[in-house]
């Protein structure tokens, strides 16, 4: 414990005292009836107010503030240093705990939290395409806030895109790759969420239109990570089961490597998954990579196996089918990846990939023997090579996303494929 016992050098009335004085200091003396004990460390606490010469020395008064005591005698110097220090290792651990933790550290958390909660109000790109349709469909049904965006392109029949956008009602002629019209959509309507589902799809299509997915899928959708960086707003994007190209360990897991891509569309999806990390790491862009399995349903994509199986096997013309039949793929109904895709709008995510698949792939040959016997025809098979860029087999592990937002697809080959047919029978009976 250090106490000043000098009278000399003492400090005159109104002195502040902002820090322990050094040298020489107050303040005891006593041949008076006044005595003043004070702890250099208290100086800080006190100022001197009053004064009087006494003898060879000086009289003084301090006045101190009510910080931790009435008194002046305040703590010892030891204990002083053992708050401090605590308080200290206090601050530290709260500093190493928020810096660990990226998803407190980052700002947009904030604004994860705030779209999650407040009014949601979805842009769905691609929105007169075949799972966007469904998407904002099934938004509209919910009652949530859903504008879609859509270029129209002419890969397969236009009139079938017009068709869906007129049943929604909410689809602006819009290409994802406008970053002008993009961000004003964005602010104007106070989007807090976005489903990207706008690309170019079709995997034999890639092997003579190379250019069209680089520009969609590439291009586009770093303009579309340009236009989000920096706002807040969630992503959540489609990829493709065909990331998995050439992998033969099957079920295709999340977990699995995905380097060896069999065609230039699956090279581009992936692309996409990695663009998207790009900009979590440098942005911290939110977002979560669905990997759709050969979806079909009502509406859907003309281009695909159980469309023009279906068309053809109605006009009694043959079909193509490829590698002599030995294929097989995870056919999911679209029902169940629009569940998918809605459940992944209100969990939090960072940097996120997720199967949805069915489950439960079909050979190609039980595919097509289940279409001939809802439409009860036969299909005239016409037996072709495997053509490149396709892969043998597709099969999801979908235990990630069961886990991870519930997704639970219910919906058989056989049901899905009814339904679809059912629409199909009205839909190619209508002018077109
Ligand atoms: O999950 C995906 O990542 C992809 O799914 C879809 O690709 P695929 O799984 O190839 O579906 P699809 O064309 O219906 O062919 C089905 C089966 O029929 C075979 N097939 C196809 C056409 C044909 O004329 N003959 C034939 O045998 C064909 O060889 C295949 O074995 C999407 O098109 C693609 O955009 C992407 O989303």
């Amino acid at each position: 414990m250090e106490w000043l016992t000098s009278l000399v050098d003492c400090f005159t009335i109104g002195d502040p005292v902002s820090k322990p004085p050094t040298g020489k200091q107050v303040c005891s003396n006593d041949n008076t009836s006044f005595t003043i004990k004070i702890k250099a460390s208290n100086y800080s606490q006190g100022r001197i107010v009053e004064e009087d010469t006494i003898n060879e020395g000086i009289k003084v008064k301090v006045e101190c503030r009510k910080m931790w005591s009435t008194k002046c005698e305040r703590l010892s110097l030891f204990q002083n240093r053992l708050i401090i220090l605590i308080v200290i290792a206090f601050i530290i651990m709260h500093l190493m705990f928020y810096l660990t933790d990226e998803k407190l550290k980052t700002p947009e958390r904030k604004s994860w939290e705030k779209v999650q909660y407040d009014k949601k109000f979805v842009l769905v790109t691609g929105g007169a395409g075949f799972v966007g349709h469904h998407v904002i469909m099934r938004l509209k049904q919910d009652n949530i806030n859903v504008i879609g965006t859509d270029n129209f392109n002419d890969y397969y029949n236009v009139s079938l895109k017009y068709l869906r956008s007129n049943i929604s009602g909410v689809v602006q002629h819009v290409d994802v790759c406008d970053l002008k019209k993009m961000t004003e959509i964005i602010a104007t309507k106070k989007i807090t969420h976005v489903i990207h589902l706008a690309a170019q799809a079709g995997v034999r299509y890639s092997l003579t239109n190379p250019q069209a997915y680089v520009k969609s899928n590439v291009e586009c959708f770093v303009q579309l990570l340009e236009t989000l960086k920096n706002t807040g707003i969630p992503l959540i994007y489609a990829s493709s089961s065909s990331v998995y190209g050439k992998n033969t360990n099957i079920p295709f897991s999340e977990d699995h490597p995905v380097v060896q891509p069999a065609s230039l569309y699956a090279a581009t999806k992936r692309e996409n998954e990695l663009l998207a990390h790009v900009y979590w790491n440098l942005y911290k862009q939110r977002s979560v990579g669905l990997r759709f399995f050969t979806v079909y349903g009502p509406l859907g994509r003309p281009d695909m196996a159980y469309f023009s199986f279906a068309k053809n096997i109605f006009k009694g013309l043959p079909i193509p089918v490829f590698n002599f039949g030995k294929l097989s793929r995870d056919f999911t109904y679209i029902d169940d990846i629009v569940n998918g895709i809605i459940k992944c709008i209100d969990v939090k995510y960072d940097y996120e990939i997720l199967n949805l698949g069915r489950g439960e792939p079909q050979s190609l040959m039980q595919f097509i023997k289940t279409i001939e016997d809802i439409a009860g025809k036969k299909a005239v098979l016409d037996f072709k090579e495997m053509v490149k860029g396709d892969v043998l087999v597709t099969y999801a592990d979908v235990s990630k996303a069961k886990a991870s937002i519930g997704y639970s697809p219910n919906v058989s080959l056989k049901d899905g494929l009814t339904r679809f047919i059912s629409w199909y029978k009205l839909y190619s009976n209508q002018p077109k």
